[in-house]
């Protein structure tokens, strides 16, 4: 099935894409994150390595890959990140191969990131970032999510809680802002983005002789 780009049509492969989502702990961009990648085709999600101690309900591989400190640190001597950061205390890096292989095959790769790793990801790969900062629609809305996800003890929360407004500053750096009130309008809101960067031209590769060739069969 086509995916409406002219690439798919002429057989020429779209340039992918890395889409950033980044927002205070708990305002929901796990939970939009996963339904982006339920519902786009050719969407993947880049999983990022941490020395953050496992959820109940994460699964290694598929959520993070849980590692320890030394291990991690082995990771950066090797080069093995696109981008790493300090978040909350623990490590949290982007393994770099499995995302250069989706891009150069022309896939699309969501990232779950803090500020920190956008700004290195936008240094290293420039246009080829879109970036959204999700917001929670009040404070309030933000500690009941954080507290109703019941995963994180309560001092972890108010650590969270105390980091959001800091988090939440650096919104000024991305090309997009959604607030997170009602999840439905919010994932509308995400997926029209993606849909509407996928379809920039210049991220169309091959419209030249796509074009041509259809003037030449109304000329001819
Ligand atoms: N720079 C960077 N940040 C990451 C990476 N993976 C996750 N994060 C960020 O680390 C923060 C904490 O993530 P997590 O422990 O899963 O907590 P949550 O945001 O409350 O679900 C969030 O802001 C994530 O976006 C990564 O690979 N690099
Ligand atoms: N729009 C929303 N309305 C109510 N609850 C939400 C909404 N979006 C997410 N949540 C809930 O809030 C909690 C935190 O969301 P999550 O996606 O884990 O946030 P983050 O990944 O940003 O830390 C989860 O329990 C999630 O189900």
């Amino acid at each position: 099935m086509s995916d409406g780009t002219a690439g798919s049509y002429s057989g020429v492969e779209r340039r992918g894409l890395m889409f950033v989502l980044s927002s205070p702990s708990g305002a929901g961009k796990t939970t939009l994150s996963r339904m982006l990648v339920e519902q786009m085709p050719g969407l993947q999600m880049s999983v990022s390595a941490t020395t953050r101690p496992m959820r109940p309900g994460e699964v290694d591989g598929r959520d993070y890959y849980f590692v320890d400190r030394p291990k991690f640190d082995e990771m950066v001597g090797a080069g093995e990140f696109l981008e790493w950061a300090n978040v909350f205390d623990n490590r949290y890096g982007t393994p770099r191969a499995p995302v250069e292989a989706a891009l150069a095959v022309g896939r699309d790769v969501l990232f779950d990131i803090d500020w920190q790793g956008t700004q290195q990801l936008r240094s290293r790969a420039g246009s080829d970032v879109v970036s959204v900062f999700i917001l929670p629609p009040s404070v309030q809305a933000l500690e009941h999510r954080l507290h109703t996800r019941a995963q994180d003890s309560h001092e972890v929360i108010r650590g969270r809680m105390k980091k959001a407004g800091d988090e939440m500053s650096h919104f000024d750096a991305y090309d997009y802002i959604v607030v997170n009130d009602n999840i439905g309008v919010a994932f509308e809101s995400v997926r029209s983005i993606l849909r509407a960067e996928q379809l920039k031209r210049e991220r169309q590769v091959g419209l030249d002789a796509f074009v041509r060739g259809m003037r030449q069969q109304l000329e001819g």
